[in-house]
Order: structure tokens, then sequence, then C-alpha cells
């Protein structure tokens, strides 16, 4: 099937329909990715992707360094501009209607660039009422974030001054703000505490269980592991497998396992290096 010339911003890749089709054929999905690409020096990092986020999963992102998944992410969130494809948010093509999209997702981007002379409270109340939300709701919110994701103690300290923990929760205060259906995580407990981890783990599995959707990235296995319902597996720009934990997971002992299977991995590690340890101290 061809679509004709592109009607929007971006290059449509001519096999895949028009967003009217996409949006019908992807009804009751959270998230719904079509032939996603985005070449860099020629090269297709992100590979024409197509993936489904069913309505309330818990979906984990994996892939090794360089598997394209923080491109992945950012063409996803409207950071970064496909070369080609169509990404369908809660029914919304993001990159033909960005602004309404921006209301449906709450984003945890790589790297995070704050307001640093600000203190957690009054980042909050800024970016609340950025988004169109009353005063009193803002306030009210962000008192319950900061309790919730431990942060009180905190007070008035500059977000400069806040530890990478704390970073990524007010982070991830600031993405819940707008109470979004859809959160998206990049790496959300690289470099966090165990103490900080669990926090942020069990806000995210609170809301999952109130019926939001959170798609995050990691490399963790074991993490993904516990926390998804559903799991993607990234490889050279293309997703190698996709589908419920199980699935995936299939009938290896653990998803590191299949992991290494699905990449290419398996025998990594085992030749070489024979004098290490062979002479004597
Ligand atoms: N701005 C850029 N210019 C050129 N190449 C880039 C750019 N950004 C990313 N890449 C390349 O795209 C590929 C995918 O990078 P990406 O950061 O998306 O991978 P990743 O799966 O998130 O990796 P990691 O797990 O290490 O964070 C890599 O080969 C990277 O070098």
């Amino acid at each position: 099937m061809t679509t004709g010339p592109p009607t929007d911003r971006i290059a449509v890749v001519p096999s895949y329909p028009r967003p009217d089709a996409i949006l019908a054929e992807v009804g009751g999905q959270a998230l719904a990715i079509r032939g996603l690409t985005k070449i860099y020096d020629g090269r297709a990092v992100v590979d024409h992707i197509d993936l489904d986020v069913p309505i309330g999963s818990f979906f984990g992102l994996v892939g090794p360094n360089g598997a394209g998944k923080t491109t992945t992410l950012s063409m996803v969130t409207g950071l970064l501009r496909p070369d080609g494809g169509r990404v369908i948010m809660a029914g919304v093509d993001v990159w033909a209607d960005p602004v309404a999209a921006k209301t449906k997702m709450g984003v945890l981007p790589d790297g995070l660039r704050l307001f640093e002379r600000l203190s957690g409270p009054e980042l909050l109340s800024y970016l609340g009422r950025l988004r169109g939300l009353p005063a009193a709701t803002v306030d009210a919110r962000a008192a319950e974030l900061m309790t919730v994701l431990d942060l009180d103690e905190a007070g008035s300290k500059l977000v400069a001054d806040y530890s990478t923990g704390m970073r990524k929760k007010i982070t991830l205060a600031a993405a819940l703000l707008h109470a979004p259906p859809i959160l998206l995580l990049d790496e959300p407990l690289e470099a966090v505490d165990p103490v900080s981890a669990r926090v942020i783990r069990t806000v995210l599995t609170r809301y999952t269980a109130g019926g939001g959707t959170v798609i995050f990235s990691s490399h963790v296995m074991a993490l993904v592991e516990s926390l998804s319902s559903h799991v993607a597996v990234m490889n050279k720009g293309r997703i190698v497998a996709n589908g419920p934990l199980a699935q995936v997971r299939g009938e290896a002992a653990s998803l590191d396992d299949a992991f290494m299977h699905l990449v290419g991995a398996d025998d990594i590690g085992t030749g070489g290096l024979e004098w290490l340890g062979s002479s004597p101290a």
C-alpha cells in the first residue's frame, strides 16, 4: 500500500498506512509505533521499528549499549525528530499534534536538565503552572509527591544540590504532576541508591495498578524481569523480541539468559585472557 506525498512535517515511510488508518488500527494501545526510523551518518540507528504497548502495561525496553533505546524514546516523546515512521500516543499522532501528545505523557529523559536554582517545590510549582494546572491543584499535588517520593527533608534545598537519586525523584514528580496516562522513563533507576530505588519502584507500581502505562528502558535485566509485564528487546536499531515477559523469556532460565541469546552474546568473554591469574604473585 502506498500513501502518496507526506501530509505533515515528517517523512512518511511509504509502506506504512496513513495516520487515520493507523489510529483506527491501534485503538486500545497506550503507544503504537510504526516504521520509526532515525538515520545518523547514513546508518539507521533506529531501523523501521514497529511496537505496540498495551494500556496498563509495565513495559521494559532493553538492549545493549548503542542499540537505539534512547534514540527511540527521544523520538517517541517528541524530543528528536524521526526520519520516518509514526508514533501514536494514547490515540494522538506525536509528531502531527505534539501539544496534544504532551498532555498524554510524563517523561523522565536521558540526562536530566532541570532548573537548578529552584527548590523542589518551586520547580514543581513552576512546571505545573506552565502546563496550565490551577495553582491550588499544583500545590496540593506537589506537596503529596514530595512526601510520597521521600523528598520532604530536602526542604528549600536547591535542585543543584540534589543527589542523583533525588534528581531522579524530583523529575519523576514533575512527570507525574499533570496525571498523564503514560510515563516514559529512560533508565529511571540508573545510579540510584537502593532506598530511593525502592521508593521509585513503589510509586511506579502504584501508578500501573491505577491503570497508568509505564514504558522504561534499562540495562538491568533482573530489574526489568521483576517489574515488567511486557518486554521489548532491541539490538542494532531493531526490535528482536517483543511481547509479554513470559513469552520473551521463553524456555530460558532468566530474562538475562534469553537476552544474551537474542543479542548473540552467549559466548562473549569465554575465550582469551589465559595469562590472567597464571603467574605467581
Ligand atoms: N546525535 C548523534 N549523532 C550520531 N550518532 C548518534 C547520535 N545519537 C546517538 N547516536 C548513535 O546511535 C546509536 C544508538 O544510540 P542510543 O543512545 O540510542 O543507544 P542506547 O541503546 O540508548 O545506548 P545506551 O544503552 O548506551 O544508552 C549509537 O550507535 C550512537 O552512537
